[in-house]
């Protein structure tokens, strides 16, 4: 029996997704499953890094487990980079929007633990992203998608099978994130 999981981070633009996933693999070791994007890069993220950046045509060669459009731009991941993750270590995490959270609930069952983060405070949320350097235009782009309203709420299909975590104090965030990962790491199948 495989004990490998993939840790699912999802939620809304800005909630903290990247932060999380970033914290899990400096103090957990837990390799980053980088997923493709037509997206520009932002300022500082790297090619191979953050995403693999590509064009609309090379995006379209690859073959995903997933694929979405979010706010304009199509975002896609691989059972091949859970594979890569896997290799390196049975706990692996990666950055969805909520639409690839539910499809990795699905196909991966008890194998995708889902966190969903969520920001009450939606003015917050959005200083986060001003301070983050993200341009206003992409900003008001953003806020003005489908995919931004979608991402506010757990979505119906992750009721039950997700950990909710209010990210407004990182201090109360990292403890809800050590008791969860002890959890998995005492006994990975009766954390379920
Ligand atoms: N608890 C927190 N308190 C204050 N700022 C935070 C907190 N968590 C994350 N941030 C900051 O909020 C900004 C957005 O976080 P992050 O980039 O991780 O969000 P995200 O969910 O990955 O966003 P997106 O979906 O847009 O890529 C970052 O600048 C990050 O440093
Ligand atoms: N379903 C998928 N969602 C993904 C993937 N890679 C990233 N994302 C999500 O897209 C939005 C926008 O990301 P951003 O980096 O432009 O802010 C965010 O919710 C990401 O979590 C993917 O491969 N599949």
């Amino acid at each position: 029996m495989t004990h490998n999981k993939v840790f699912v981070i999802t939620g809304p633009t800005g909630s903290g997704k990247t932060t999380v996933s970033q914290y899990m693999k400096e103090h957990y070791n837990m390799p980053q499953v980088i997923t493709h994007t037509t997206r520009s890069p932002r300022a500082g993220e790297q090619d191979g890094v953050d995403y693999y950046f590509e064009t609309p045509a090379s995006f379209a060669t690859k073959h995903y487990l997933e694929h979405v459009t979010y706010s304009g731009n199509q975002y896609g991941s691989s059972r091949e980079g859970l594979a890569a993750g896997w290799q390196r270590s049975p706990f692996i995490s990666i950055v969805l929007d909520t639409a690839g959270a539910v499809t990795y609930a699905k196909e991966l069952g008890d194998q995708a633990v889902i966190i969903y983060l969520e920001v009450p405070n939606q003015q917050a949320l959005l200083e986060r992203l001003t301070k983050r350097g993200d341009q206003q235009a992409r900003i008001e782009r953003r806020v003005a998608s489908k995919e931004y309203l979608r991402d506010q709420q757990l979505p119906v299909g992750l009721v039950g099978h997700a950990q909710v975590i209010v990210n407004d104090d990182w201090a109360q965030t990292q403890q809800a994130l050590d008791q969860l990962i002890a959890q998995y790491q005492t006994d990975p199948q009766s954390a379920n």
